[in-house]
């Protein structure tokens, strides 16, 4: 008889697994850190309370080309991060106390294997019927030289410091390079971000990829093909030496970023002491039903995928929930589509195959590109730069790919998605639906007719 019917390891997405067909089972959640997890206290929730306060930041400096002539008197920060954090910060001791009620006994040590189904938790060892991994990811710190010697930030403290930087170097060309360096720049930071692939945010199509760093290199100073060789304490914080095309430099700066790629916190959970397989990442290795490889065990989020989105978690949740307690009839996520968005300035939006994608794997496909600027909604933003670009089957007429970059690109991807999510071909999608006149929709709706 094991001691729970239920264990989950991690309380962000792991925590949303609990229904009401469960409270006849004996459950516990393990969480030594804040409720909520990475999303809530760290990750999507806060930095988009910060981009938000952003845009407004920098909406004061760009609408003179609207003739609206105005100028950014103050950011109070210390307003703006109370406002963030005085929203997010007392939900933990909510959730928990929540959580006991319903009765789910609730864990606050980390835990780690000793066996198939047992874990330590503390100074106690239980052993749990299922046992779900839902344990996350946290910020990778690459090996330069002098870090260990410096004080930096990553994701996890950045949104919480004491004040504005004068300036601040970045280390990665990813997502949080490309919010953060946003976020801090519209606050008053000299940003300088090194990357050392040719561009920024590199995962995206290229032609987005570009448009973006090319916009980029007027709002931060930009190291392209650049590694960090070294860093150092200084009188100004830190020295981060660089070296790159034009040969090495030295970056002198308050704050250094280490925004990096994450890694799995499997290590820390001793997986293998219960046999679990992990892949080349420390990934736990699952099948579609989120089935480990050990009899009983599940995994869902960034302990188990590479996607590190938590609507690919939340999706995977889901179908855990209903997989936990109906295990005659498994069910699998419907699709492997995987949208995402970055939600910098400008804002991109993406999902399914790249142009460079569909070329490299051999598929038949047509491609069209529509500017913002060719839509009304285009012409009132002053929009010069932004745009709408779709990968499709010609067969088919099926969408493979589709990719904004723009205002409200995030929001712009969800139609196409929705297309491709009920396999709709571009005609559907672009005769047989109406778009609102004279909406930023109809960009999307042009590029349809295009293809
Ligand atoms: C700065 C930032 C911004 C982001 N923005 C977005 C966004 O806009 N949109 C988006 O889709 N995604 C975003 N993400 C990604 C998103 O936060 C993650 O994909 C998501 O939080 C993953 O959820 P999870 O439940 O798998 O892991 P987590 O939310 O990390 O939860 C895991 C939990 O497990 C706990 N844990 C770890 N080890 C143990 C242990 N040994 N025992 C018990 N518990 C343990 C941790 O303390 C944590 O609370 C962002 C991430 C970051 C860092
Ligand atoms: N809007 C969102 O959905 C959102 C926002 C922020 C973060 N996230 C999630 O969090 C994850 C982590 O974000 P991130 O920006 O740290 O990672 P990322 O994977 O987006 O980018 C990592 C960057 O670090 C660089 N890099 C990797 N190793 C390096 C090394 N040793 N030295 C120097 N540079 C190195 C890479 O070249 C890349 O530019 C993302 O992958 C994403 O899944 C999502």
């Amino acid at each position: 008889m094991h001691d729970y019917d239920l264990i989950v390891i991690g309380a962000g997405s792991g925590n949303m697994l609990f229904t009401d067909e469960m409270t006849r089972m004996r459950t516990a959640i393990v969480e030594p850190d804040r409720f909520g997890g990475t999303c809530l206290n760290r990750g999507c929730i806060p930095s988009k309370m910060l981009v938000v306060a952003a845009d407004a930041a920098l909406a004061v400096e760009e609408s003179a080309r609207l003739g609206v002539h105005a100028r950014l008197e103050r950011v109070d920060w210390p307003a703006i991060r109370a406002r963030v954090f005085g929203r997010i910060d007392p939900l933990h001791e909510q959730s928990v106390a929540y959580r006991r009620a319903s009765g789910v006994d609730v864990f606050t040590e980390p835990a780690r294997f000793i066996g198939p189904r047992q874990i330590q938790v503390g100074d106690r060892a239980i052993t749990g019927e299922q046992i779900v991994v839902a344990s996350g990811s946290r910020p990778a710190i690459p090996a330069i030289p002098g870090l260990d010697g410096v004080e930096f930030h990553t994701s996890d403290t950045i949104m919480r410091i004491a004040e504005v930087p004068r300036s601040m170097a970045v280390i990665g060309g990813g997502f949080i390079a490309a919010e953060m360096g946003h976020v801090f720049a519209a606050f008053g930071s000299a940003v300088s971000i090194v990357q050392r692939g040719p561009r920024l945010l590199m995962a995206e199509d290229e032609a987005v990829s570009q448009r973006f760093t090319d916009q980029a290199a007027r709002r931060f100073d930009l190291h392209l093909d650049t590694v960090v060789t070294s860093v150092e304490r200084s009188a100004t914080g830190v020295a981060v030496t660089v070296t790159g095309p034009a040969g090495p430099a030295v970056l002198d700066v308050e704050v250094l970023l280490v925004a990096a790629g994450r890694q799995p916190n499997t290590d820390l959970l001793d997986a293998t002491a219960a046999g679990l397989a992990l892949d080349a990442h420390g990934h736990l290795v699952t099948d579609e039903t989120y089935r480990t490889n050990v009899a009983g065990v599940w995994s869902l989020g960034d302990a188990t995928n590479h996607f590190q989105l938590k609507h690919m978690a939340n999706a995977e949740m889901r179908v855990l929930t209903h997989n936990l307690i109906h295990p005659e009839a498994l069910r699998r996520l419907p699709t492997g589509l995987a949208p995402h968005a970055v939600f910098s300035h400008p804002q991109i939006a993406g999902v399914g195959l790249t142009e460079a994608q569909a070329v490299e794997q051999g598929i038949d496909h047509v491609v069209a590109v529509r500017p913002y600027s060719d839509t009304a909604y285009g012409w009132a933003l002053e929009d010069t730069e932004s745009f709408v670009k779709l990968v499709a089957d010609p067969t088919t007429r099926l969408l493979l790919g589709a990719h904004i970059i723009g205002p409200q690109a995030a929001t712009l991807l969800q139609p196409l998605l929705q297309g491709m999510m009920l396999g709709l071909t571009v005609d559907q999608l672009g005769r047989e639906v109406l778009y609102v006149h004279p909406a930023l929709t109809e960009v999307v709706e042009q590029a349809l007719l295009e293809l």
